[in-house]
């Protein structure tokens, strides 16, 4: 559920009337919802009740800091992948002790910065950065809080290129391999070995591959228990898909209770990074139609909206709602593509849409709250949008649109 709704024949974010928003700020604009971000935290730390748990937002989905910022204020723990989104939770006023440090390729510099202000734990990726991270952590002289990712082998039935959890994906550690490696780490003196993480995809739409995966780390769990090594916490990634078409993926309360079923009678924290699900339907983006462009072969509307503000479908050819924020009830209906004015083919928001258009006209496509401005780029030297947060009947602009001097201001022409 969120809070963009129609009243009176137009589209509300929260209390305010989208139209307002693109006066004020102009379009192409990311909306947020506060109270849609807050629910959806909820809704995972309400669902997770009694079990000790940390619910760590994945800040790649969303990373504005007023985002992180409110999330923070509800006591959330962050899952980030690199120093810049370490130094965005630190600005938002995030506490650092409930933050987990994931990726593939953490550097010494990253490193170092996580152990200084002392995140959680890291999620160790390799053996390669087994060693760094003990080296780092050694010239420190402090020991790290490691996991390591495991990688289950589970098909998580989601699009290839956001499937993680495959041996042939780059992500973690072959579960086979891992007791070995966790061995290693027992043995290197300036990690501590406290968890184990996995995380198999996204936009997964059944608990199924969730539960399997989770067997299968439940086994390693075990057998590490035989070796002398016990863990503290399982932390299992983030994934749980959102309703962007005709998905109907599980609820955070559903997921939960079936993954909290299978800890029963053992002391183990659950660590869940989700993002999507808690982003994704708390924001739209507001785009303008400039010009309707009907041909022979097909209809376009031409937006100005384009694949640098919200690249998924042109990266994924994937489907997100596209509404009028004032749907018209006379006009010919027509099947448009949906095309923004970036010099590519595959630059388009939405393709065969029936629609009432007129230029001029606003829309608003839905689910864009993450991995939306976070995907954004100045390609054909576009800026990139606003992004606005609605608070009941406040508005607060959150991040201003970029100017051609911010674009500019890192470049130098060469003297003579
Ligand atoms: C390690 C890790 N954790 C969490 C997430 C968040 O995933 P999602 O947005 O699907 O919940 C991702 C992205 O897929 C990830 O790579
Ligand atoms: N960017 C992807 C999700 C990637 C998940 C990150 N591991 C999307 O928009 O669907």
């Amino acid at each position: 559920m969120d809070y963009f709704n129609y009243t009176d024949g137009q589209l509300f974010a929260e209390n305010v009337p989208v139209e307002t928003i693109a006066s004020e700020f102009g379009t192409p604009c990311y909306v947020y919802s506060r109270a849609t971000f807050e629910r959806h935290y909820k809704a995972y730390d309400n669902a997770l009740g009694d079990h000790p748990h940390l619910v760590c937002y994945a800040v790649k989905a969303n990373s504005n800091i007023a985002v992180l910022n409110v999330l923070a204020k509800l006591g959330s723990g962050f899952d980030i992948v690199s120093i810049g989104e370490l130094e965005r939770v630190l600005a938002a006023g995030g506490d650092p002790s409930k933050v987990v440090f994931s990726g593939v390729g953490k550097q010494p510099h990253e490193m170092r910065r996580a152990l200084e202000v002392g995140v959680h734990c890291f999620n160790v990726e390799s053996e390669a950065e087994l060693y760094r991270l003990n080296d780092v952590a050694a010239k420190m002289g402090l020991v790290a809080p490691i996991s390591l990712r495991v990688n289950p082998d589970v098909d998580a039935g989601t699009h290839p290129y956001i499937s993680t959890g495959l041996k042939e994906n780059k992500f973690g550690i072959d579960i086979q391999r891992a007791p070995d490696v966790y061995e290693l780490a027992k043995g290197l003196k300036n990690l501590a070995i406290k968890g184990v993480d996995c995380h198999i995809g996204s936009q997964l739409t059944e608990v199924r591959p969730f539960l399997d995966a989770l067997d299968r780390v439940l086994v390693l769990v075990d057998i590490l228990k035989d070796k002398g090594i016990e863990l503290k916490h399982l932390d299992l990634g983030g994934g749980l898909g959102v309703r962007y078409n005709q998905e109907t993926p599980p609820e955070p309360s559903e997921y939960a209770s079936e993954i909290i079923a299978k800890l029963k009678g053992r002391e183990l924290t659950l660590i869940m990074e989700p993002g999507r699900s808690i982003a994704a339907n708390a924001g739209i983006m507001l785009t303008r139609v400039e010009f309707l462009k009907c041909t022979e072969h097909r209809d376009f509307a031409v937006i100005d909206g384009a694949m640098n503000d919200l690249l998924r479908p042109s990266l994924y050819s994937a489907w997100q709602d596209i509404v009028p924020v004032k749907p018209r009830v006379t006009g010919e209906k027509r099947t448009y593509d949906l095309v923004g004015p970036v010099c590519e083919t595959g630059d388009f928001l939405g393709k065969d849409r029936e629609l009432i258009l007129e230029a001029g006209d606003l829309l608003a496509v839905r689910s864009a709250g993450a991995y939306g401005f976070a995907m954004s780029s100045n390609y054909n030297s576009r800026n990139r949008p606003a992004e606005v947060m609605v608070d009941g009947d406040k508005l607060h602009l959150i991040r201003q649109r970029e100017s051609i001097a911010d674009q500019i201001a890192l470049e130098k022409i060469i003297a003579e």
